[in-house]
Formats: C-alpha cells, sequence, structure tokens
C-alpha cells in the first residue's frame, strides 16, 4: 500500500520525472521518514536513537533523488540556451517542482536548490504517509467482512461495469457516484486517524474557561481527534468500523465557517466532530485529493481482487502507536485472490 499510494501521489502530484525515478526502495525511505515521527522527537529531535539514524538516511537519499532531477532540468534548460530566462521549464509539462525551483524569498533571492528539494520531499511525505496507513486500514477491514468486499463490487459494477465482464476506467467525476466507497474511506478515517495528535504552540495567554487556569505562551498544547471520533456523544457503538454509518450523510457548509487563509476559500472545521484532517488554520490542504486517491485505489483494487483472512484465527491487528502516524502493527498480512 505504501508503495501504491507514493506513486499515485509523486505522479499526480509532482510530475513524471520524479514518478519514474521513485522505486520500492524509496517507498521504504519514506517509511523510515514516518518513523522518525516519535513524539520524543518533538523535544529533542537531536537523539542519537536507530530510529533518528534511519530517518537522517532516508532524508539525505531522497534530497538527493529531487537535487539530481533539479541539475537535469538545468541542464536541459542550458543546452536550449534558455537557462534563467523568464520562460525556463515552460516547454515541459508543468509541476510542483518547476513552481519551486522559479520560486523566490520575501526578499526576491531565488529559492536555493537544498530547500527547494526537502519541501519535495515533504509535501511527497504529506501526501503519502497518511494516506497509505488509511490504504492499510481499509483494506485490513475489508478483509475481516469479505460480503462488504461484494456490496462494494456491486457499486463498482453499476458505476462502470461493460458488457462481457469488463469496466470502464475511472474517470474524476465517479468518485461522487461511489457512496459505499466514500463511507468505507471516511469511517476508515474516523477509526484509524492516521495522524490523531495535533499540536499547537501557545503564542499569547490562553484563559481556561471556568478555572483559574491561564496557559503561558510557549507552552505546547495537544489535542486528540480520535478522543471524538470514539465519542458515543457523537457516533452510535463507535468502536465499530460502519462504513454504512455515514449513508445520506452530507455536511453543509456554514457561511461563518468559512474562511480563506491565502489559498482559496475553505471551511475551518472547527464545529464538526469529524476531524481526520484537522482543523483551522493548518487544517491539511490535501484533503479532497486524498478522497479522491483513496477511491480510485480502493475502487481499482476491489474490481480486480477479493481479500481473504490468511487463517481463521486473522483479526485485524492492532495500532501500532511507536510513531506519530497510527499505522497497522507489521506484518500486516492478508490473502487475496483475482476475481
Ligand atoms: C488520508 C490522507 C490525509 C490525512 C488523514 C491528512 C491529515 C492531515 C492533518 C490532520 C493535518 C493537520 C495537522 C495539524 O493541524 O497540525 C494535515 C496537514 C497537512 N497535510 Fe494532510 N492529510 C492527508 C493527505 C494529505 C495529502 C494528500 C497532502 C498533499 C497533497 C497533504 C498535505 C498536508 C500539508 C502540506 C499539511 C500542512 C498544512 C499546514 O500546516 O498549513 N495531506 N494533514
Amino acid at each position: 500500500m505504501a508503495k501504491v499510494t507514493m506513486f499515485t501521489a509523486a505522479r499526480t502530484l509532482q510530475g513524471e520525472e520524479v514518478r519514474a525515478q521513485l522505486t520500492g526502495e524509496m517507498a521504504e525511505l519514506y517509511h523510515d521518514l514516518d518513523m522518525g515521527f516519535q513524539p520524543v522527537n518533538f523535544v529533542a529531535p537531536w537523539l542519537p536513537l536507530p530510529a533518528n539514524r534511519r530517518r537522517d538516511v532516508a532524508q539525505k537519499r531522497l534530497r538527493g533523488l529531487y537535487l539530481g532531477i533539479i541539475e537535469a532540468r538545468r541542464a536541459r534548460e542550458l543546452e536550449k540556451g534558455k537557462l534563467g530566462q523568464a520562460g525556463d521549464g515552460e516547454d515541459e509539462e508543468p509541476d510542483m517542482l518547476w513552481t519551486l525551483m522559479r520560486s523566490v524569498y520575501k526578499d526576491g533571492a531565488p529559492m536555493e536548490d537544498g530547500d527547494t528539494a526537502s519541501l519535495m520531499v515533504a509535501l511527497l511525505l504529506g501526501g503519502q504517509h497518511s494516506s497509505s496507513a488509511a490504504g492499510t486500514w481499509m483494506l485490513l477491514e475489508l478483509t475481516a467482512r469479505v460480503e462488504l468486499q461484494e456490496e462494494l463490487f456491486e457499486e463498482q459494477r453499476r458505476l462502470g461495469g461493460e458488457e462481457g465482464g469488463g469496466f470502464r476506467p475511472l474517470e474524476l467525476a465517479d468518485v461522487d457516484k461511489m457512496p459505499l466507497m466514500m463511507g468505507a474511506v471516511k469511517e476508515t478515517l474516523r477509526v484509524h486517524s492516521s495522524i490523531n495528535s495535533i499540536m499547537r504552540r501557545v503564542k499569547n495567554p490562553i484563559p481556561v474557561p471556568g478555572t483559574g487556569y491561564v496557559i503561558p505562551p510557549g507552552r505546547t498544547m495537544l489535542a486528540s481527534t480520535s478522543v471524538m471520533h470514539m465519542s458515543e456523544e457523537y457516533y452510535a457503538r463507535p468502536e465499530v468500523w460502519d462504513p454504512k454509518r455515514w449513508e445520506g450523510k452530507v455536511e453543509e457548509d456554514r457561511e461563518e465557517d468559512m474562511v480563506d487563509y491565502g489559498y482559496g476559500t475553505v471551511n475551518k472545521g472547527t464545529r464538526s466532530p469529524y476531524l481526520p484532517f484537522g482543523a483551522g488554520r493548518h487544517r491539511c490542504i490535501g484533503e479532497s485529493f486524498a478522497y479522491l486517491n483513496l477511491c480510485t485505489i480502493m475502487a481499482t483494487l476491489v474490481r480486480e481482487f477479493r481479500f481473504l483472512p490468511t487463517n481463521e484465527k486473522w483479526v485485524v491487528p492492532p495500532t501500532d502507536y511507536s510513531s506519530m502516524f497510527a499505522m497497522a502493527t507489521r506484518p500486516a498480512i492478508v490473502k487475496w485472490e483475482r476475481r
């Protein structure tokens, strides 16, 4: 799953050139980066722990990959006599890397290649780890419910089934036409929020209502979205993974909740008890892409395969909380057969 989500995010968000250079080994390097998100690292990220050493090696390798691509692009532009010209790279497929390569800092100085490469690593990490964890959890929950896989398969047949048994390729608009699949993605993000702790540094004193306490500036506050996701106040039988609880539920955007932080109008999301993508100023920028990516990947898998427990004692594995991303404990193994 890590490979699938990384390759799709790389191709769609970062372009063909980046995708061509990513191998399965790179997915393992991203896993090493994930494992560097230990809670202790928010206090002392420099600790000489084995996980931190692996994290730093992975960061260097991935950064090197992007630096290599930047260098190759510069060489191509030099050959065309366009390096540093206003239109450099404009005859190539536009992507995030070209955009960053042409960006300038606030003082007008060109962005440094090392910073560009590090940002590209971070962006792919942002798009990859949480989707990979969510896809894995969904596959595991579906393995425990083979009959639901058949319902999802039927939904796909109604949506794009062709005579003779095949399917037409998925299109962008199809995502809105697979409510059960969307419910399964939403439910997975509720029960298995990959980012379940959100932290903020206090900038101004915060009085705690109804008490004499004031939280002073400089402290770090942590909110766990999973507490709300597992609350009976908001969800009936919250511990049960049930995609059908989302049937017919549409969350309307209220005007007073809409805000523009400088990249288009978004819902602050602070009123909702459903917060897998966070809320407020730092709410996830990749939410729509994540739904699109996960629905497409899972629809493709359901169309082609059936997932089965490996033996009678098989259960959905417990959560591995050793990093800040709540992933399934490895090895999480399922059996598959082609339809
Ligand atoms: C299932 C998939 C995903 C989940 C569950 C998820 C979750 C989150 C959460 C909870 C936050 C807020 C963190 C905070 O408030 O401190 C966040 C922020 C962010 N996410 Fe995602 N995300 C997902 C996919 C993506 C994708 C696909 C991208 C890239 C296209 C992305 C890019 C980002 C970025 C750049 C931020 C930081 C925003 C900021 O600090 O202003 N995420 N994500």
